[in-house]
């Protein structure tokens, strides 16, 4: 997978480069582009912004830089180009449909992904209207709280992409028992020490009764998505126990 972000603040994404996603580039897994937006700029000023026709707050991102930009970024359409190998543009905004996990899984699955970070109050629509026409794009947002920029938005979604990939996580973790992979909130988890400031770990953990363990983590599951984002629970597949777990 090739991931490639455009941005005013290329220094805002270096974390790309750290820890697992950082292995990931070095196992050759992933190989990641970042570009300032500057770079496409003509005049003294480097300026990426102007103000908004029809009045109102803030700045505007110019069309005309992120065109170049793109334009350098995207390669020409190989005519047996299939789908899934086009170019998937990304674009964080506050206006954008909630990023999920799904998405995330389908992003996963794509050949080369481009990040466009927006700033100031966003990026001129016609960016993304031209876009359109040759590649697929989608407008996302990260959650119902309001950023300064998008950067932070393509930290977050690139992790939860790139985690997915085939030997980032390694045998350790799989994304399988994900939070939300079975539709529900994950437990509580425990490590040593057994008892910590008299707080003992359950009982219930240290039975080695792999059937009650697993009952008992999935009642706990139940209980904080009920408790936390009973409107999951809707979409999950319960079994009986688990209604009667919820039923008391
Ligand atoms: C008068 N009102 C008119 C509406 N605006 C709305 C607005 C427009 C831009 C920005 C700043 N910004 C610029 C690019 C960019 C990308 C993503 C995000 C973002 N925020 N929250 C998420 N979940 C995000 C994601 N993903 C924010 C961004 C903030 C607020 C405010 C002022």
């Amino acid at each position: 997978m090739r991931l490639d972000v455009v941005t005013v603040f290329p220094e805002y994404l270096a974390p790309l480069r750290l820890a697992l996603l950082g292995r990931a580039v070095d196992r050759g897994i992933v190989e990641v582009g970042i570009h300032d937006l500057r770079d496409w700029t003509h005049d003294v000023h480097r300026s990426v912004d102007d103000t908004p026709f029809g009045g109102g707050p803030g700045m505007v991102m110019r069309p005309t830089v992120w065109g170049e930009a793109l334009d350098d970024l995207v390669p020409v359409p190989h005519p047996d180009t299939g789908d899934d190998d086009r170019p998937l543009l990304i674009v964080p905004t506050p206006a954008g449909r909630p990023f999920t996990q799904s998405d995330a899984h389908r992003y996963a699955r794509r050949r080369h992904l481009l990040f466009a970070c927006g700033r100031y109050e966003g990026i001129d629509q016609r960016v993304v209207d031209e876009a359109s026409e040759t590649m697929d794009v989608e407008e996302v947002s990260i959650g119902d709280y309001v950023l300064i920029g998008g950067e932070v938005a393509v930290l977050v979604i690139a992790e939860a992409v790139v985690r997915l990939l085939p030997g980032v996580l390694g045998n350790r973790r799989s994304h399988e028992e994900d939070s939300f992979s079975d539709g529900l909130l994950e437990g509580p988890s425990y490590t040593r020490p057994e008892v910590w400031r008299d707080r003992a770990v359950p009982e219930v953990l240290k039975s080695g009764n792999h059937a009650r363990i697993d009952r008992w983590r999935r009642d706990q599951s139940l209980r904080r998505t009920a408790e936390r984002r009973p409107e999951l629970l809707a979409r999950a597949e319960l079994d009986t126990p688990d209604l009667a777990l919820l039923a008391e």
